[in-house]
């Protein structure tokens, strides 16, 4: 694929394996993810799921086990230490949840970023001071630029964390539990902040937090189980039919190259299905029926019709108006 076609990030089947103790972690068991260009994602999940393990792959901090990792044409499992210090250096910016990773403590918030712009060589003298207040400015902390980390809340310290992740004019910025730290008021804040960025600059952006409530800020929302993607929600806003604007929030399973998908968990309690199930093609969806039973009104499957899932019929399309709606949609999942 050229280069200029290709998502921003592309993880196909994603595999890490950790060793401890001699026994085997797999951290990400064939994850697929794909983000396109100027996309805002944030990728949610349980403590264990996988979040951050695929984070630090992405960053350049581990490499996986198998599969595939691209990031703006950097392939993630070949390059060599050489690239990976340029990678790391240009083409990616960074947000941790620990605010001390992301600021000098003896740094004001402006010398912060400058001192960012200056590891990454990007830009000098005025243009350099005038980027640093622009950057300072779009997040809302310019006030605050000649203060140090602890006279700064920890939402106005994530602020300039963002400021600081691009001062090296990344094309993909990569966010670890960025209100991780924070009370709700401050992390809605924080979450508005990257948004404005991804929509100023248009900087690809990846939120990886445990979180529900981030899915209010993006678009998309990819979940994570056990080191897969499990379900996505995308967000839209529409105007009906009597003009009004309406938030529609749509869940969807995620389906693999080779047609698997994980039926979500709610799901698999509520008709028992376990260890294998009947599967139907119909003309528009593919059913599902557990395998140690029948439903009377189920149709029969043909004896041999176990055909792979062809489609990816919507979970549930629910449509939510209004945010109280959108967000029984997070809680239900
Ligand atoms: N260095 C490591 N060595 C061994 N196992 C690891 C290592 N790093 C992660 N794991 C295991 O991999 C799995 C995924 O961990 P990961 O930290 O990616 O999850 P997470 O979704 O980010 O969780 P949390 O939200 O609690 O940070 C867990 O079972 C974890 O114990």
């Amino acid at each position: 694929m050229p280069i200029d076609q290709e998502p921003h990030i592309l993880c196909t089947d994603l595999v890490r394996i950790f060793t401890a103790d001699g026994v085997e972690v797999q951290a990400l068991q064939g994850l697929n993810l794909r983000v396109d260009s100027g996309e805002m994602v944030a990728v949610v999940g349980a403590s264990g799921s996988g979040k951050s393990t695929l984070l630090t792959i992405l960053s350049g901090l581990d490499t996986a086990t198998a599969g595939v990792a691209r990031v703006a044409g950097h392939d993630l499992l070949t390059m060599g230490s050489r690239e990976r210090v340029a990678y790391r250096r240009r083409t990616v910016g960074f947000v941790w949840q620990q605010t001390s990773r992301n600021l000098l403590p003896y740094l004001t918030a402006a010398e912060n970023v400058a001192l960012a712009m200056n590891v990454a060589r990007t830009r000098r003298g005025a243009g350099r001071a005038r980027r640093v207040d622009e950057l300072l400015g779009l997040l809302e902390v310019g006030a605050e630029r000649d203060r140090r980390p602890a006279e700064l809340s920890g939402g106005q310290q994530q602020r300039v964390a963002i400021a600081v992740a691009l001062a090296n004019d990344p094309l993909v910025l990569l966010a670890d539990e960025p209100t991780g730290e924070l009370d709700e008021a401050m992390s809605s804040a924080v979450l508005e902040a990257m948004r404005s960025v991804n929509d100023e600059l248009g900087v690809t952006t990846l939120i990886v937090t445990h979180d529900p409530a981030v899915s209010g800020h993006v678009r998309r929302t990819v979940q994570i189980r056990d080191g897969r993607t499990s379900t996505e929600v995308l967000r839209s806003t529409r105007v009906d039919e009597h003009g009004e604007e309406q938030h529609v929030a749509e869940e969807f399973a995620v389906l693999d190259r080779v047609g698997r998908l994980q039926l979500p968990q709610d799901f698999m309690h509520s008709l028992e299905l376990r260890d294998r199930v009947r599967l139907a093609l119909e003309s528009d969806h593919v059913g599902v029926w557990p395998g140690h039973e029948r439903r009377p009104d189920a149709p029969t499957p043909p004896p041999s019709a176990t055909p792979p899932s062809s489609a990816t019929p919507p979970r549930r399309a629910r449509h939510a108006a209004g945010p109280e709606a959108s967000d029984r949609t997070e809680e239900e999942r």
